[in-house]
């Protein structure tokens, strides 16, 4: 497991802006080593946000959008083109607006695609997506994510991989259907921790007061089964972007820096 690295800001709109810087360095590096990047998008607010930031950025150009593969760590199972879903959300945020290849666009199924209403199917798909992605250097079924994202919840959630609830005890798949979600909607396609583990770098993003005890929990050797964004952690970087707000109940010990 790799120690998460804190990253503090002023406010939510600077985190955002300075997400949106640090992830077109981090494509635009992947592509520079590797000739393509893949990214992992989060749904939410944040997540929303920063990609909102992204479109803004003038920087943005330096990317090679059609080299770029993109992911979904979950997505609520709603028909396609529902307002609440995450790719509905991120097209209107960034997506519509760059030169993306549609083929390297991997959303995850509708509830009126060819799976019908049946979610554990339309994760089984994903799955398999997913594992005919994996090249031999991946060393598993799932690629391994240049950046994957995750918002973080007010009860610690990530992706769709709530406290206590099945999915976050799952071992062996790396995406399974989500029955009975507190969040709404209750129905949702998942990542699970060992497919988000896949990743070299997983982002964290937490702003705002309602989000201050969840980083706590997480941040203080919670268990993942308990917190699971304490399950969330990259094979070479672990970064927690966090606004002073949802900062504001870390141990002394994580931050502000001993040094402050
Ligand atoms: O589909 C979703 O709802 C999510 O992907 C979910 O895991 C989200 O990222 C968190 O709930 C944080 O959401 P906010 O950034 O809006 O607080």
């Amino acid at each position: 497991m790799t120690p998460p690295q804190l990253v503090v800001h002023r406010d939510k709109e600077l985190m955002a802006q300075a997400a949106a810087a640090r992830l077109i360095t981090r494509i635009v590096d992947a592509q520079a080593a590797r000739g393509h990047a893949s990214v992992v998008l989060t749904g939410g607010r944040n997540g929303n946000g920063l990609l909102a930031a992204l479109a803004a950025a003038p920087a943005r150009d330096a990317v090679d959008w059609a080299r770029l593969d993109l992911w979904w760590g979950d997505e609520r199972f709603l028909p396609e083109g529902d307002p609440e879903r995450n790719v509905t959300q991120a097209r209107e945020a960034l997506l519509d607006a760059v030169p993306l290849d549609p083929a390297r666009v991997h959303a995850m199924p509708a509830s009126d695609g060819p799976y019908g209403k049946d979610v554990d199917e339309a994760a089984a798909a994903y799955a398999a997506e997913l594992a005919a992605a994996a090249g031999p250097e991946d060393h598993g079924r799932v690629p391994a994510f240049d950046v994957l994202m995750l918002g973080v919840g007010p009860d610690t959630h990530v992706a769709s991989l709530f406290p206590e609830l099945p999915a976050v005890r799952e071992t062996e798949r790396s995406v399974v259907g989500v029955h009975g979600a507190p969040k709404p909607p209750p129905v949702r396609v998942s990542l699970t921790l060992p497919a988000i583990r896949a990743a070299r770098e997983v982002w964290l993003l937490a702003a705002g007061e309602d989000k201050a005890e969840a980083a706590a929990i997480a941040l203080s050797g919670a268990g993942e089964i308990q917190a699971p964004a304490a399950g969330a952690y990259g094979r070479s970087r672990t970064l927690w972007l966090l606004d002073a707000a949802a900062a504001s109940q870390l141990p002394r010990a994580l931050y502000p820096p001993a040094s402050a």
